[in-house]
């Protein structure tokens, strides 16, 4: 995996100034919010940002408010390499995991399986315009969603990123790269959601 390249994009999305987070956060709800997909999705996974990633929380709130179970990504606590989905509440408490990602509990009464959510965001580093996707390096997303790879259609992988993080010359897919169905930028969708 490109390094350089994946460390450039990250430098790119961390300069995003606080009003450009906003008004980029803004325009993704506005988006996306009125896609029938989103209307139609009741169970959805979500990420809290870091590090300049587009920032799906007002998202999330509407979600919420809309009366949709809304799940994060957590950490396996035995798993080094595996990534749950974990149900969130605007009452739970969060914990910071070994890269100050907040987290629920993943307590089992809370968890989902994957393939059981209609519809995903996803973060990524970099994206191209065939829903290729560079991530943070250690392949979490690659492995949550494998199933995907064969002919399962759910649930739908929406990439969300500013418009700096699309790498213009396409990325190279490995084998067990997860396309995303759309990439969703704060000035266009790119893909079918
Ligand atoms: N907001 C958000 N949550 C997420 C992800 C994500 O990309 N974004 N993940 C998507 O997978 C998982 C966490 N994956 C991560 C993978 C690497 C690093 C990281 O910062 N690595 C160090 C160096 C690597 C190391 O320690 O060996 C770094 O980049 O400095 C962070 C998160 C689950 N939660
Ligand atoms: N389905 C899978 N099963 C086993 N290993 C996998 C699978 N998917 C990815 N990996 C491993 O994960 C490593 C990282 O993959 P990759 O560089 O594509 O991660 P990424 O998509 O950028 O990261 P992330 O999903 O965490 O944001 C690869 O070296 C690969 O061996």
């Amino acid at each position: 995996m490109p390094v350089s390249l994946r460390q450039q994009l990250r430098q790119q999305r961390r300069q995003l100034d606080y009003l450009q987070q906003q008004h980029a956060a803004r325009l993704l709800v506005r988006r996306l919010s009125r896609s029938l997909r989103w209307q139609r999705s009741r169970r959805i996974a979500f990420y809290l940002p870091v590090d300049g990633e587009l920032d799906p929380r007002e998202l999330l709130r509407l979600a919420l408010q809309q009366g949709k179970y809304c799940y994060l990504p957590v950490l396996h606590p035995f798993h080094p390499d595996r990534m749950l989905f974990v149900r969130y509440q605007l009452t739970d408490r969060l914990h910071y995991n070994r890269w100050g990602i907040a987290e629920p509990v993943p307590s089992k009464a809370r968890r989902i399986l994957p393939r059981r959510l209609q519809l995903a965001f996803v973060p990524l580093t970099g994206f191209d315009r065939s829903g290729n996707r560079l991530g943070m390096g250690k392949g979490f997303y690659d492995r949550a969603f494998a199933f995907r790879i064969g002919n399962s259609r759910s649930p739908v992988l929406v990439g969300l990123a500013h418009n700096c993080q699309e790498v213009a010359g396409g990325l190279q897919a490995a084998a067990w790269d997860v396309k995303m169905d759309a990439i969703c930028t704060p000035s266009e969708i790119i893909g079918r959601i």
